[in-house]
């Protein structure tokens, strides 16, 4: 496998403080590689969004990092902490060297400001000894690039499609040529084909520059078409990873599972679609034990009482995934609640 690009290491972020804390994300371990498309699905309110905001420190109070460490490794420096940089050092690693699209991006845009303006100031801001012929020629490179025609330069916002507009977002998230892009639901706002036209077009684009994404959505069908590896989130924590085909031919974890079946798939055999019974856990009274045991069709005896550690899962492909489930135990200790 490719090395790291990023760590994230026993992060934990909770929304205030004290006692009514509620913990939105919780011992999450994950490891993007360089180049590859890493997947983050759950449903509304499993954390994914707390998690881009936390390990980006985009996070807004009452939101707060409580733990861990995300560890970034530039291509040709010494690995360092994101947690521990400074204002000043933070405001040039994102976009420089992480950038990210969030939901609903594309109405960020400024209204009042060409886009040519807007994707310059990108530049300038990062780097003021740039000529204004360069910032120029590599803006329209950039629209070029996410099939936009560098003749609409000069449109404003409300002079193009939501599909261009979020291809313009993700021009501007790539513009500085970052390591990683992180992009949450990026699409989903346009409709499905125009989603997966741009998508297309991401992966694409990772192929000829070679960043590496990390892409969340809660729709699997997607991730299972996009990604090289999934990560599943329920509760605050990742309960599955593994890469994309091993998750969509054997997903372990019963909530995977139920996610998978709650999705038409765009391609390969037709499944039986079923959604999850019940609704996601409320954060601030978490069930003891496996936060998805009230719901899960397959819970037994130590389910309600201890949390299953996530590790490499005791089936023959358990190499390359891991799982935090009871019915497939992790060789790692136990958390009892
Ligand atoms: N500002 C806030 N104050 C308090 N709690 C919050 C705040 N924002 C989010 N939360 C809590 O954190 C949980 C995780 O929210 P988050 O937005 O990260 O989930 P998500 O998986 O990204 O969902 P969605 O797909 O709907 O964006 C929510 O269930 C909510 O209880």
């Amino acid at each position: 496998m490719a090395e790291p690009v990023l760590e994230i290491r026993n992060l934990n972020v909770d929304y205030g403080l004290g006692d009514k804390a509620v913990h939105a994300v919780r011992d999450v371990n994950l490891t993007l590689h360089r180049g590859e498309v890493l997947g983050l699905a759950g449903e509304s309110g499993s954390g994914k969004s707390t998690l881009a905001y936390g390990l980006t420190r985009l996070l807004a109070p009452p939101g707060v990092i409580t733990g861990g460490e995300v560890v970034y490794h530039p291509s040709s420096a010494a690995a360092y902490d994101v947690l521990g940089l400074s204002d000043q050092q933070l405001r040039a690693w994102r976009w420089a060297e992480t950038a990210i699209v969030f939901q609903g991006a594309m109405n960020s845009l400024n209204p009042v400001h060409k886009i040519s303006t807007q994707l310059t100031d990108v530049l300038k801001a990062h780097d003021p000894k740039m000529s204004e012929h360069s910032r120029n020629a590599r803006a329209r490179e950039m629209l070029k690039l996410v099939g936009i025609s560098a003749d609409r330069m000069g449109a404003y916002p409300h002079q193009l499609s939501g599909g261009m507009r979020q291809r313009v977002m993700i021009g501007m998230a790539l513009i500085l040529q970052p390591q990683v892009v992180i992009m949450d639901e990026p699409t989903t706002a346009l409709d499905v084909v125009m989603q997966r036209q741009i998508l297309g077009q991401l992966i694409e684009l990772r192929e000829r520059l070679g960043f590496s994404v990390i892409f969340i959505t809660h729709d699997l069908s997607l991730l299972v078409e996009f990604s090289n590896r999934i990560a599943i989130m329920y509760g605050g924590r990742i309960v599955e990873e593994a890469p994309a085909a091993t998750i969509y031919r054997d997903a372990l974890h019963p909530y995977s599972k139920g996610l998978l079946s709650s999705f038409p798939a765009l391609r390969g055999p037709k499944r039986e679609l079923a959604g999850i019974p019940g609704s996601p856990p409320d954060l601030a009274g978490m069930p003891t034990g496996c936060s998805f045991h009230p719901r899960c069709p397959k819970a037994f005896e130590p389910c309600s009482t201890a949390i299953p550690v996530l590790g490499r899962p005791d089936t023959p492909d358990g190499a390359g995934r891991s799982v935090a489930c009871w019915l497939h135990p992790a060789e790692q200790p136990v958390s009892a609640v």
